[in-house]
């Protein structure tokens, strides 16, 4: 698929306190994208928030709230920031068409609009989204297992550590590391390696599900799971799915001291975020806790909860 047949179906929110206007974008629109619609500055941001939109087609002169109003709310919180808006005005001078620009709008056309204008820059605009978000995915991506990578792993944890603390909401951390894996690599070799690790990180997507949830690769053989808004007793639980899953995958590993199939142990930290702790003692104490459970015989979880604080799955003998 080319990137032009790419510039279609998009979400596009149409802002104008005149419904003749949005009547007008709305039908040079609805035939390529999903259009929505506002009729003034404060339900423009709501749904911004809301829908998230690809793009917005926004009025620079409304009452109350104006669009350069409405383009600073949108910068300013960081879920609609990137939002691309194209201004659409009767103001046609210079200066408007600069101060539209450098308030941080990504294109600007003027009223009376004409109808392929207005589709042919939404189309540039989304081309640009669709190839930044492209980009984005790419550079946050782990290119063997497609799990995130070490860089999206950071970007989240830290955004989920000050959203969870915004809320007095637990943030949970497993650190999951594959058990003898060089003689994993020594017996059945490099690529066979590789192809493990993408299994692996499979059965911890499914072990991990919810929709926050986040499955990383966090070094060589090592992937750190993310597990906001979760307890110590939810997160135990997302290790015993785990474990389930690499059981009933049996991947063999004759080499193994530990058990005849590959095996991996975890260490499980949850935490509160408050003033006095870091995203990085949240990873320490991730980090001691894996230790632990490798120190402990390996195939096994230990979690920093009073309740359920070791555990393993079904011992298999080598
Ligand atoms: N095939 C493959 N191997 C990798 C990759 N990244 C790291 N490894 C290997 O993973 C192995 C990790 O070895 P160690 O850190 O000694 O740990 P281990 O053998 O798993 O032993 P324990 O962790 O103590 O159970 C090394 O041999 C690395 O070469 C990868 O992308 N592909």
């Amino acid at each position: 698929m080319s990137w032009s047949d790419m510039a279609v179906n998009g979400r596009i929110l149409v802002v104008d306190d005149a419904m003749e206007n949005v009547q007008i974008l709305h039908r040079a629109l609805q035939d390529e994208h999903e259009v929505l619609f506002a009729l003034d500055g404060r339900r423009a941001l709501e749904l911004a928030r809301t829908q998230l939109p690809d793009l917005i087609l926004l009025d620079a002169v409304m009452p109350e709230m104006d669009g350069y109003a409405v383009l600073k709310e949108l910068r300013a919180a960081p879920e609609t920031a990137d939002i691309a808006v194209i201004f659409v005005t009767a103001l046609t001078s210079p200066e408007d068409e600069t101060r539209a620009l450098e308030a941080g709008a990504a294109d600007f056309i003027s009223k009376p609009v004409n109808a392929a204008v207005v589709r042919a820059r939404v189309r540039t605009q989304l081309t640009v989204k669709r190839q930044r978000d492209a980009l984005r995915a790419l550079i946050l991506t782990d290119s063997l297992t497609g799990a995130a990578n070490r860089r999206a792993f950071d970007e989240r944890l830290h955004a989920e550590w000050r959203r969870c603390g915004r809320a007095g909401l637990p943030v949970a951390l497993m650190l999951v590391d594959v058990d003898h894996f060089k003689l994993y690599n020594d017996r059945y070799g490099h690529p066979a390696g590789d192809a493990t690790l993408v299994k692996v990180a499979g059965a911890m997507r499914h072990a991990a599900a919810r929709s926050q949830d986040l499955v990383a690769r966090y070094g060589g053989e090592e992937f750190a799971i993310l597990l906001p808004q979760l307890d110590g007793r939810g997160a135990v639980g997302v290790a015993r799915r785990l474990m389930a899953e690499l059981e009933r995958l049996a991947i063999a590993h004759a080499a193994s001291p530990t058990a005849a199939r590959l095996t991996a142990s975890m260490g499980i930290a949850c935490m509160v975020p408050d003033e006095h702790s870091r995203p990085a003692d949240l990873v320490q104490v991730a980090d001691a806790l894996l230790y632990q459970a490798k120190a402990g015989g390996r195939n096994r979880w230990c979690a920093n909860t009073a309740a359920d604080p070791c555990g393993g799955s079904t011992p298999d003998p080598a």
